[in-house]
């Protein structure tokens, strides 16, 4: 176990390159499994769940090397171990993209139901429901997804009760390989979705529609190579380093962003006061003097992420006046309430709401992460924070931010991580 050890009082001063994004990367390395030839991936973050996501693909079968510390080689396998070990797979949740493209590539599939932060429930009857209606049979299985499918999946219509990521994911990789025609209706319409969909279609697919409500897949009887495919860069990294920048009162430029990715977070910064300038792939963010209460709710893509919501919350908890946050997607994102608190915010969760009273500062003492964006927003906390504060439970955050430490020490921050017993 580490902790990290930060001494906050200082604004965010000077510029940060932004990593490629998790959930993208998780997911092509899943839908790499499909590819009947070498894949080459770049901007891939070298992050903790990237890294059990390759020992969960390795054990499958794939070949996967590092070309460097950001690009990859995968030459997936023809044979494959159809079930993965359970105690990998409960590492990460996004170990649920196996089910789509293993089934649809070997005919089966065994994968235990994922892992991952206790932000709420997450059940999977979504992909199921759309992986059945191609045809496969799917069961639960002590704890486990089993999956066969006879002879090929057959195209479908399909339509999502809620736009699932992980479902729309799941659902549009294994379609690629059906015979005919799929229409996913209320699909997801996130960054990452319309990332996999490009890079499928880099591998021979014919999908099309991502990022609207309905995607269209004709399928194909198999995928080939990809040359070269980069990720896209991580918007909730980049949310992160803008609200810090915000909740420090700083000067930063963001550099290796998509701002249309990030705009319903530069909406918000913005209604709070803070300065948000775009510039091609970068983005510049100045604050200062008196900012603004703001109200967040959660909501699928182009709404607010719920990915950025503790972060936000802590930002919050120092800006003068009132602001209420909603949680629509995750019932336990407020678990970081409790932990600002400690350090002197004034929150109080009933529900789905959290109403945050601003305090004039935060102070700082021993939290501890409960998931990967209440660490990313306890960093934010230590930050702002008058003196040292100790952050417990490192592990989630190294789930989902590349050089985290660094990136912080190149901005002025004095960040160190040490070794502990708990
Ligand atoms: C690896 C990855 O990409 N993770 C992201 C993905 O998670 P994930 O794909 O798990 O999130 P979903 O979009 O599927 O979940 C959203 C909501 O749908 C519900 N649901 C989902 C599937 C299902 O079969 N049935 C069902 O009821 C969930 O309980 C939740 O309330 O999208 C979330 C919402 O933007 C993000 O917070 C996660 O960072
Ligand atoms: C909830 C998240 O990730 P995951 O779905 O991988 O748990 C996240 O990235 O904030």
């Amino acid at each position: 176990m580490d902790k990290l050890i930060i001494n906050g009082g200082q604004p965010l001063q000077g510029k940060v390159r932004i990593s490629g994004a998790k959930n993208a990367a998780l997911a092509i390395l899943c839908a790499s499994l499909m590819a009947g030839d070498e894949v080459v991936l770049e901007n891939i973050p070298d992050i903790s769940d990237v890294r059990v996501m390759i020992d969960i693909i390795k054990y499958i079968g794939a070949e996967v090397n590092w070309l460097s510390n950001s690009s990859l080689s995968i030459i997936a396998p023809d044979v494959i171990v159809a079930d993965p070990p359970c105690a990998l797979v409960k590492k990460l949740r996004a170990s649920n993209l196996l089910l789509g493209p293993v089934l649809a590539r070997f005919g089966f599939a065994k994968v235990s139901l994922p892992g991952g932060c206790n932000i709420g429930v997450r059940p999977m009857d979504l992909h199921f429901k759309g992986l059945a209606g191609m045809g496969a049979q799917i069961r639960l299985e002590s704890g486990f997804a089993v999956g066969h499918i006879s002879d090929r999946l057959k195209g479908a219509r399909i339509y999502l009760d809620f736009p699932s990521v992980g479902a729309t994911e799941n659902i549009m990789m294994a379609a690629c390989l059906a015979e005919g025609q799929t229409v996913l209706e209320n699909v997801a319409k996130e960054p990452e979705i319309v990332d996999l969909a490009n890079f499928l279609n880099c591998l021979g697919a014919k999908v099309r529609g991502a990022g609207t409500d309905v995607i269209k897949v004709e399928g194909v009887p198999k995928l080939g190579g990809c040359v070269r495919y980069a990720v896209i860069p991580d918007r909730i990294e980049s949310g992160t380093f803008m609200v810090a920048a915000a909740a420090t009162r700083g000067r930063l430029v963001l550099e290796n962003v998509i701002p249309l990715h990030v705009e319903p977070i530069c909406a918000k910064l913005r209604e709070a006061g803070v300065q948000v300038d775009e510039d091609d792939d970068k983005l510049t963010v100045v604050a200062g003097g008196k900012l603004n209460p703001v109200d967040i709710k959660t909501m699928p893509y182009p709404g607010f992420p719920t990915d950025m919501q503790s972060q936000m919350m802590a930002f919050l908890s120092t800006v003068e006046g009132t602001s209420i946050i909603i949680e629509n997607i995750f019932e336990n994102r407020f678990q970081i309430a409790d932990e600002l608190i400690r350090m002197g915010a004034n929150i109080k969760v009933e529900g789905r709401m959290a109403v945050v009273e601003g305090v004039a500062g935060l102070y700082g003492t021993k939290v501890k992460a409960t998931d990967l964006r209440a660490g990313a927003a306890l960093v934010i906390a230590a930050l702002m924070a008058k003196g040292q504060t100790e952050i417990y439970n490192t592990h989630f955050i190294d789930r989902g931010y590349h050089m985290l430490e660094e990136k912080l020490t190149n901005l002025g921050v004095e960040i160190k991580r040490e070794h502990c017993l708990t």
